[in-house]
């Protein structure tokens, strides 16, 4: 699918404030999005994910690096028409409706108003088009939002936290617009979350972004395997801790011994622990949920950064 690259960013950064003691917000960031992808871009509050979009959207300047999109070098330019946007949460006038929001947009951007009602159906906001969104649910205003970056109709879709502030009804609603914007309509997807649930159910892959680095990237399916691990209950467990250390991780957890280790070691790590003299009640793998593996991915990259 990446062969035919959509987005590509090369040792991007940025830091805002040019003397010493500048924030460094985006450290030398490189990923590439395939055509018909859906890429999140996961990280916590103040990662570094709004900067990157910002400088895809040729809203603010990178400090180095670059990005192409449709092989075209944007680095210090504007996107092309092919990409759509939404960044917080778009703005709208609270006393028109839903409707004439997306036509007043799609005037400023000499678009025609014909492409109008089927985003209205796209986004399942048909119903309430006539509403003043004032009226809006903040859920209903991030999909008149995703309509409004699709306006254009493009390619690429670029969405800055499109879960934020929905509720858990909202988050589903929104998590199956955008696999549509793939499945059904093409579209390729970039989009930025704080929310490892969201990422994991809606994603292809998955870069995640740690003070502004991108620490790791893979497919949701890879990330989890990555961090398969197997539980042991034993005892003692100090024994058991020892007997397979260095060349398997393990931390205690209650009574149970957490092995980082695939369920091919299991045989090996079992005869390990009988010729410890130690006893063994239970083994079995343990499948980390993409929460548990980000945390640990983090943690890692914490440990390296002191
Ligand atoms: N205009 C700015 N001037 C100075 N520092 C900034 C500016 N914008 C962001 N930063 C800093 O850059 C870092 C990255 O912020 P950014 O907004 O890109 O993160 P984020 O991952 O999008 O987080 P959030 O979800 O909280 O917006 C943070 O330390 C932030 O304080």
């Amino acid at each position: 699918m990446r062969d035919n690259p959509v987005l590509e960013i090369a040792a991007l950064s940025k830091t805002y404030g040019r003397r010493a003691g500048g924030v460094r917000a985006v450290q030398d960031v490189s990923l590439t999005v395939g055509a018909g992808e859906v890429y999140g871009f996961l990280g916590a509050n103040g990662a570094g994910k709004s900067t990157t979009i910002r400088m895809l959207l040729g809203l603010i300047s990178p400090s180095a690096g670059s990005i192409r999109l449709f092989g075209q070098d944007v680095t210090h330019g504007q996107p092309p028409r092919k990409v759509g946007s939404l960044v917080d949460g778009g703005a709208f006038y609270p006393f028109l409706t839903g409707r004439r929001n997306l036509d007043v947009l799609a005037r400023t951007q000499s678009l025609g108003a014909g492409r109008i009602d089927a985003l209205l159906d796209q986004v399942g906001l048909t119903g309430s088009a006539n509403r003043k969104v004032k009226g809006y649910s903040t859920g209903m205003r991030q999909r008149l939002g995703v309509a409004a970056a699709l306006l254009n109709d493009p390619d690429l879709v670029i969405l800055d936290e499109p879960a934020n502030g929905l509720d858990a009804a909202g988050i589903q609603e929104m998590r199956t617009l955008i696999r549509s914007l793939a499945t059904e309509h093409g579209k390729t997807v970039f989009l930025s979350s704080h929310l490892l649930n969201e990422v994991q159910q809606v994603c292809d892959r998955i870069g995640i972004i740690d003070r502004g680095t991108l620490i790791r990237e893979d497919s949701v399916a890879g990330l989890l395997q990555a961090e398969e691990s197997l539980r042991i209950v034993a005892t003692p467990l100090d024994k058991a801790q020892a007997a397979l250390a260095p060349d398997w991780p393990c931390t205690i957890a209650g009574n149970a011994l957490q092995v980082r280790a695939p369920s091919a070691a299991a045989p090996e790590i079992l005869r390990r622990l009988v010729a410890a003299q130690v006893d063994v009640f239970t083994l079995a793998p343990h499948q980390r949920s993409l929460e548990e593996a980000f945390l640990a991915i983090t943690s890692q990259a914490e440990t390296g950064h002191a």
